[in-house]
């Protein structure tokens, strides 16, 4: 099985993550942000690194959906051979998807960068998504900008101190119209605004419920697809 976190920088994603690695002994794959070459720079000049960074973050994203293919056909290997081996279960810290339908096209949108960059960039990701079978389970972390603000401010990373309301508000307008058109597989949302399921136990039994209930209904269900245009 895979599941996926979906969210605006600081929505939760990696405490989730964490959560669901101890409670269900499920694995993580994290997004690396200390070894990043580029993301410090990129926030302090958007504009000189965005590409750099795009080009980055697809690639390790890719690295990590064919960790998941290849456990994923392990799982399915084990079944067909009547292997009593458990099933892995993968969950992903933010998604392929998301670089390109939300980060790589507001950075276009807001002049950060260019078309020659960014139809270069698509054509990439188009090339790769091919490839790439969506997750069985998305988890979409909604929150609004002050809860967004207040865990970026929490957690301290100095680089990110700089970014703007802005930047954020247009991130939460792309990530809900991603959300809205989202088909090719099944999705849940949580609001951050109203959960801790990081302090509040009763909350995170809600959300270990939901998540439950979602993938029960997942038997049978025919995957779909995804490709993106400028
Ligand atoms: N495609 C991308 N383009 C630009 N910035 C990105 C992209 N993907 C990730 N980032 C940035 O990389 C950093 C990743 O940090 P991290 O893994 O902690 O995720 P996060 O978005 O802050 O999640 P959360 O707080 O929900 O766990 C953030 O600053 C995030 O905005």
């Amino acid at each position: 099985m895979h599941i996926a976190i979906t969210g605006n920088i600081g929505a939760g994603k990696t405490t989730l993550a964490e959560l669901l690695a101890d409670h269900c002994g499920w694995e993580v794959l994290y997004e690396a942000v200390e070894g990043n070459p580029y993301l410090a720079d990129f926030y302090a000049d958007m504009e000189r690194w965005s590409f750099n960074l795009q080009v980055y973050f697809l690639n390790s994203r890719l690295t990590q959906v064919k960790k998941i293919m290849s456990v994923l056909d392990e799982n399915r290997a084990n079944a067909r051979l009547g292997n009593a081996a458990p099933a892995r279960t993968m969950v992903q810290d933010r998604t392929i998807y998301e670089d390109s339908a939300i980060f790589a096209r507001n950075l276009y949108e807001s002049g950060y960068m260019t078309e020659r960059d960014y139809r270069t960039y698509l054509d990439l990701f188009n090339n790769m998504v091919s490839l790439v079978h969506p997750p069985d389970l998305m988890i979409y972390l909604r929150a609004d900008l002050p809860k967004l603000r207040e865990q970026i401010q929490k957690r301290g990373r100095s680089f990110e101190q700089s970014i703007s309301d802005a930047y954020l508000s247009s991130l939460n307008r792309l990530y809900e119209d991603f959300v809205a058109s989202y088909t090719a597989g099944e999705l849940l949302i949580l609001d951050m605004n109203q959960l801790d399921f990081a302090h509040q136990p009763a909350d995170f039994n809600t959300v270990i419920r939901q998540i439950k209930s979602r993938l029960t209904v997942l038997d049978g269900t025919s995957r779909g697809s995804f490709s993106a245009d400028v």
